[in-house]
C-alpha cells in the first residue's frame, strides 16, 4: 500500500468538546495516513473517539460545542480544516463519502427513494430531471437493490434495513468519491446481511478503487477486508500496522485483550474473554502516564507517571507503550517491576 499515493493525511488532529467552560479532547493528538485504494480499519471499544475523529474529517462535527482546535486534515494535499461549509460541500459526496450505523436516521422518511439519490447528483451534476432518474435506478442496481424501477418510487419505511443501507451506499458512491468513510455499517444489520453489505464494499473498493476507511468492532471483518489497522483507545492511536502484523504479532496490551476476547472456534468456554473496566471517560481522561494502565494485565509503576509515545515497534509497526520505549530493557523490567512477559 505503500507504493501509492496518499490521499488523507491526518496530522496531529486534536478535537475537543467544551464541558463546563473546559476543553476536553475526544481525539487527542491523532496522526495518521490513508493511500489510494487502502482498506484501513479502525477499532477500539465504544467512547474511544472513532466517531468523533470520522466526523472531524468530515467537518460534521453535530455539537456546537466540539471543535477541532488543532491540527492538519489534508486530501489529496488540499487543507480541510480552513474550508468554509459551503467548500466542503464540494468535498464531502465528490471526494470522501460517508455512511453511518443506523440508515433509517440518515435517510429522510418523506422523501422517496429515488428523490434521495437524485438529491445528490442534482446539487453537484448538470443533470435532467430524467437522466437523474435513469442513473439512480442504474446506482440502485450496482449496489446489490432488486427491482430498483420499482424501489425508486418508495419510502424508506417500505425496505428492510439491509436494503436502506444500499440505498445509503449508493447516495454515498453516487459521485464516485475516492474515500468511504463508513462507521459500522452493518452495526444495525443481522449478520447474513451483515456480509453482503460487507461484500458490497468490497466489491466498490475493487471495481471503483475506492479507499475505505471501515470503523467496526468486528476484529473477524477486519482480518478479512483491511490492509491495515488502527487501535484506538481513549482518544489516542495505540497501535497501528498492517493487519497480518497486528495479528501475528500484537504489541499493545490493549491489541492483545482485543484479540484475546475473540472467540475461538477450537476452545472449549463457558465464558467469553471480556476486558474488565471501562474506557475513562473524557472528564477522567488520566493527564500523565498511560491511558490503559488500569485496565492492563502488564502495567508497572512508570506507567502511572510517564506518558507512552506513539514509537516504532516493526517495519511500519507503531505502539504507544513504556514497554517497547528503549530505556525499560525487557530483563530490567521483568526483574524489577514484576512485569510479565
Ligand atoms: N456531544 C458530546 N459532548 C461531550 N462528549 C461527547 C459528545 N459526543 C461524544 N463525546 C465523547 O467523546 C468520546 C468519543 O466518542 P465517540 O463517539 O467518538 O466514540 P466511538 O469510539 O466512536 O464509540 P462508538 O463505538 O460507541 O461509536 C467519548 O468519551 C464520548 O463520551
Amino acid at each position: 500500500m505503500k507504493n501509492n499515493k496518499t490521499l488523507l493525511e491526518i496530522k496531529n488532529l486534536h478535537t475537543g468538546f467544551s464541558i463546563n467552560g473546559q476543553i476536553y479532547h475526544a481525539v487527542d493528538d491523532v496522526s495518521f495516513e490513508i493511500q489510494e485504494k487502502e482498506v484501513i480499519c479502525v477499532v477500539g471499544e465504544s467512547g474511544c473517539g472513532k466517531s468523533v475523529m470520522s466526523l472531524s474529517i468530515m467537518q460534521l462535527l453535530p455539537q456546537e460545542n466540539a471543535k477541532i482546535t488543532k491540527g492538519e486534515i489534508r486530501f489529496n494535499g488540499m487543507p480541510l480544516t480552513n474550508k468554509t461549509d459551503k467548500e466542503m460541500n464540494n468535498v464531502r459526496g465528490k471526494e470522501i463519502s460517508m455512511i453511518f450505523q443506523e440508515p433509517m436516521t440518515a435517510l429522510n422518511p418523506v422523501f422517496t427513494i429515488g428523490s434521495q439519490i437524485q438529491e445528490v447528483l442534482h446539487n453537484h451534476l448538470d443533470i435532467s430531471k430524467q437522466a437523474a432518474r435513469k442513473k439512480s435506478i442504474a446506482l440502485m442496481k450496482q449496489v446489490g437493490i432488486s427491482r430498483p424501477e420499482k424501489v425508486v418510487d418508495e419510502y424508506p419505511h417500505q425496505l428492510s434495513g439491509g436494503m436502506r443501507q444500499r440505498v445509503m451506499i449508493a447516495i454515498a458512491i453516487a459521485l464516485n468519491p475516492k474515500l468511504l468513510i463508513a462507521d459500522e455499517p452493518t452495526t444495525a444489520l443481522d449478520v447474513t446481511v451483515q456480509a453482503q453489505i460487507l461484500e458490497l464494499l468490497t466489491s466498490i473498493q475493487q471495481e471503483a478503487n475506492t479507499a475505505i476507511m471501515l470503523i467496526t468492532h468486528d476484529l473477524g471483518v477486519v482480518a478479512e477486508m483491511a490492509d491495515s489497522v488502527m487501535v484506538m483507545y481513549a482518544g489516542q492511536i495505540v497501535e497501528t500496522s498492517t493487519t497480518v502484523e497486528l495479528f501475528s504479532s500484537p504489541k499493545h496490551p490493549y491489541t492483545e485483550a482485543l484479540l484475546h476476547s475473540i472467540p475461538k472456534m477450537e476452545e472449549d468456554v463457558e465464558r467469553l474473554h471480556t476486558i474488565g473496566g471501562i474506557v475513562p471517560s473524557l472528564t477522567s481522561m488520566p493527564q500523565v502516564g498511560c491511558r490503559f494502565r488500569d485496565r492492563c494485565p502488564k502495567a508497572f509503576a512508570d506507567c502511572r507517571s510517564i506518558t507512552p509515545k506513539l514509537a516504532p515497534v516493526g517495519d511500519g509497526h507503531l505502539a504507544r507503550c513504556l514497554l517497547y520505549h528503549s530505556c525499560y530493557p525487557k530483563q530490567h523490567r521483568t526483574a524489577e517491576e514484576g512485569v510479565e512477559k
